[in-house]
Parts: C-alpha cells; sequence; structure tokens
C-alpha cells in the first residue's frame, strides 16, 4: 500500500515509520526541505535506538527506510497513495487547506485520515466533495512506542471507511478503538477528566502531587500519576484543552485556578523547568512550591 503522511514533525515523523516497518511505500511531506530530513532523521534515529535494544532487526531497519521518501511537494507525496494521514498543526484552517489540495490530486478510493488530537472530524471533513472517506486516526506520542490509535468516526464517514482504517491500524500492529466523533474523543476525555480532578485535589490540599500520583500507579497500576502526566503533556495544552471540553461538554470540565496561574506563570511542566513538580534534564528533582489554596 502506498501511504502519503502530510506533516513531518512530531506526530507525521512516528506515522511514516510505523508505516513503513509495516511494509508499507511511505511518502512523508513538509512545507520545508530541513523539516522532512530532520522526520527522516528522527526515524532514523529510532531504529538505531531499536537495533541497539535488540528491538528491530538491522535488515528490518534498512528495508524500512527503503521504503521511505521524503518530500515538500504534496502532489508528489499523495498522487496514488492508498491513504493520506495528516499530521500538520492542529488549525482548522491548516487542515482544510490540506484536504483540499489532497482530494485535487488522489483517488476517488483514496482513504483521508487526520491525526487530530481535538478538532472536530466532521468540520474537517465538510471540506471534502468525497467526505465519506474521511476518517480519525488518533495516534499518540512517541508513535513507535504507543499501541493505541483511536478510530475517530465523523458524521459522514462510510462503513467501508471504518472497515479499511480498522485493517490499516491492525496492519501496523496497533490496537484500534473506535469513537464516534465527540469532543475528546474517549482518551482525551477521560484522561483528562482525571488530570483535572488530581489538580483541584492538590488546589484543597487534599494530598501532595507525589502523593496523588502514587496512589494511582500503585492502587491503580497507572504507569504515570495524573499530575506528572499533565507536567508531561504541558500544562498549557492541559489548560486548552480543558477550555475547549468545557465550551463543548460543560463545567465539569472547568479549569482550576491552581493550573491557570501556573500557565500564566510559565511554568508549564516538564518543557519549560516547572510545573507541579521541578524538572532538569527531563527528570523530576523536586516539587513546585507553588501549590495549594490557589
Ligand atoms: N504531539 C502530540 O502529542 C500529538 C498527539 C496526537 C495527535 N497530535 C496531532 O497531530 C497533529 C500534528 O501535531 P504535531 O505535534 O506532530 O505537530 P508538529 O508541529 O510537530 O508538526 C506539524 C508539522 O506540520 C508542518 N506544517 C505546518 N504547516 C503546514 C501546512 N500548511 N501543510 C503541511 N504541513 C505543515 C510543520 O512544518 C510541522 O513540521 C496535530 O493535529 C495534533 O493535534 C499531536
Amino acid at each position: 500500500m502506498h501511504v502519503a503522511i502530510l506533516g513531518a514533525g512530531t506526530m507525521g515523523h512516528g506515522i511514516a515509520q510505523v508505516s513503513a516497518m509495516a511494509g508499507h511505500d511511505v511518502s512523508l511531506r513538509d512545507i520545508e526541505a530541513d523539516i522532512v530530513d530532520d522526520g527522516l532523521a528522527a526515524i532514523e534515529s529510532n531504529l538505531q535506538e531499536g537495533i541497539a535494544r535488540e528491538k528491530v532487526s538491522e535488515s528490518t531497519a534498512e528495508a524500512t527506510l527503503d521504503r521511505l521518501t521524503g518530500t515538500t511537494s504534496l502532489e508528489e507525496a499523495v498522487t496514488g497513495a492508498d491513504l493520506v494521514v495528516e499530521a500538520v498543526p492542529e488549525d482548522m484552517a491548516i487542515k482544510h487547506e490540506t484536504l483540499t489540495a489532497v482530494e485535487s490530486h488522489v483517488d476517488p478510493a483514496t482513504l483521508i485520515a487526520s491525526n487530530t488530537s481535538s478538532l472536530s472530524l466532521t468540520e474537517i471533513a465538510s471540506v471534502l466533495d468525497s467526505p465519506e472517506r474521511a476518517i480519525g486516526l488518533h495516534f499518540f506520542n512517541p508513535v513507535h512506542i504507543m499501541a493505541l490509535v483511536e478510530i475517530v468516526v465523523a458524521e459522514q464517514t462510510s462503513a467501508e471507511t471504518v472497515v479499511r482504517a480498522r485493517e490499516f491500524v491492525n496492519g501496523i500492529d496497533k490496537t484500534p478503538v473506535e469513537v464516534a466523533d465527540a469532543p475528546g474523543f474517549a482518551s482525551s476525555r477521560l484522561g483528562v477528566s482525571l488530570g483535572v480532578e488530581a489538580m483541584r485535589m492538590v488546589q484543597e490540599g487534599v494530598a501532595t502531587p507525589q502523593d496523588i500520583d502514587t496512589a494511582m500507579e500503585l492502587g491503580y497500576n497507572h504507569p504515570m500519576g495524573p499530575i506528572e502526566l499533565g507536567d508531561v503533556v504541558g500544562l498549557d495544552v492541559r489548560l486548552d484543552i480543558l477550555e475547549y471540553l468545557r465550551a463543548e461538554l460543560g463545567e465539569r470540565f472547568r479549569p482550576p485556578q491552581i493550573l491557570k496561574r501556573k500557565v500564566r506563570a510559565g511554568k508549564l511542566g516538564k518543557k519549560s523547568g516547572e510545573g507541579f513538580y521541578v524538572w532538569e534534564d527531563g527528570d523530576i528533582v523536586g516539587t513546585s512550591g507553588d501549590w495549594g489554596d490557589a
């Protein structure tokens, strides 16, 4: 199968990697040659790490790289593709512009997928002449490690498109779950619910961030507690998702003051060095003094 991936950033290069590893011919497209090169280099580095960890054989790595082509031409990337997956920025106007361009170059049977993590698939698909072939394939970061793909079914998506999307996801060795196009899909809605309640508990002085995280890690076998996860994802990203879910689904997603205050102070979590925890070189080295009674 020929798979075209649009956007070679965090998600796009990962989706290209797992698709090529599964035997598909992959075109990876971005708007600048440097970004395409960085995406391809990131794939090579992931594969080298896989070899070092004895998870990937030398021959698989070589064959994977052979199946990958980078380009800055959208037309070149998508022409002849059986599946196009867009992983361009999370902006409806860019998604619309990208999908309109895609549709003008592909066959009627080409599946058109979006990796959006929060936008309405139904709205994304609305610009297509044949929106029944649109579907959400919501991968998780890092794509080559995370097993889940949410298949998001838009109002317009046909049953055949869902079947083909499932086959693709199973074929690249990921596990699909199917969700209707509802705000936050399944994963973000539930994950964010837990995270926001944990932040409220910190704010109310119920327990420290470490004790809340330990409770979920040891009591519920979560690999990472909800407060640490918020710091890893980025508190600004968490806040944006909460504002969106609050607008769509109601007050239960109202962002707590402690989160707003941290974001306003530039305490965004791991990436800025401080969130609910203090971070150094990617590791937690302490707890932020700024918690409780916000
Ligand atoms: N980062 C995550 O953890 C994550 C997880 C799941 C889904 N997503 C979704 O995946 C999509 C991509 O996110 P990302 O984190 O990979 O972003 P990113 O910024 O790392 O990559 C986006 C890429 O798209 C390119 N781009 C910009 N404008 C473009 C255009 N007009 N046409 C084509 N390419 C363009 C950029 O150069 C960039 O390389 C978003 O919809 C995001 O919501 C992200």
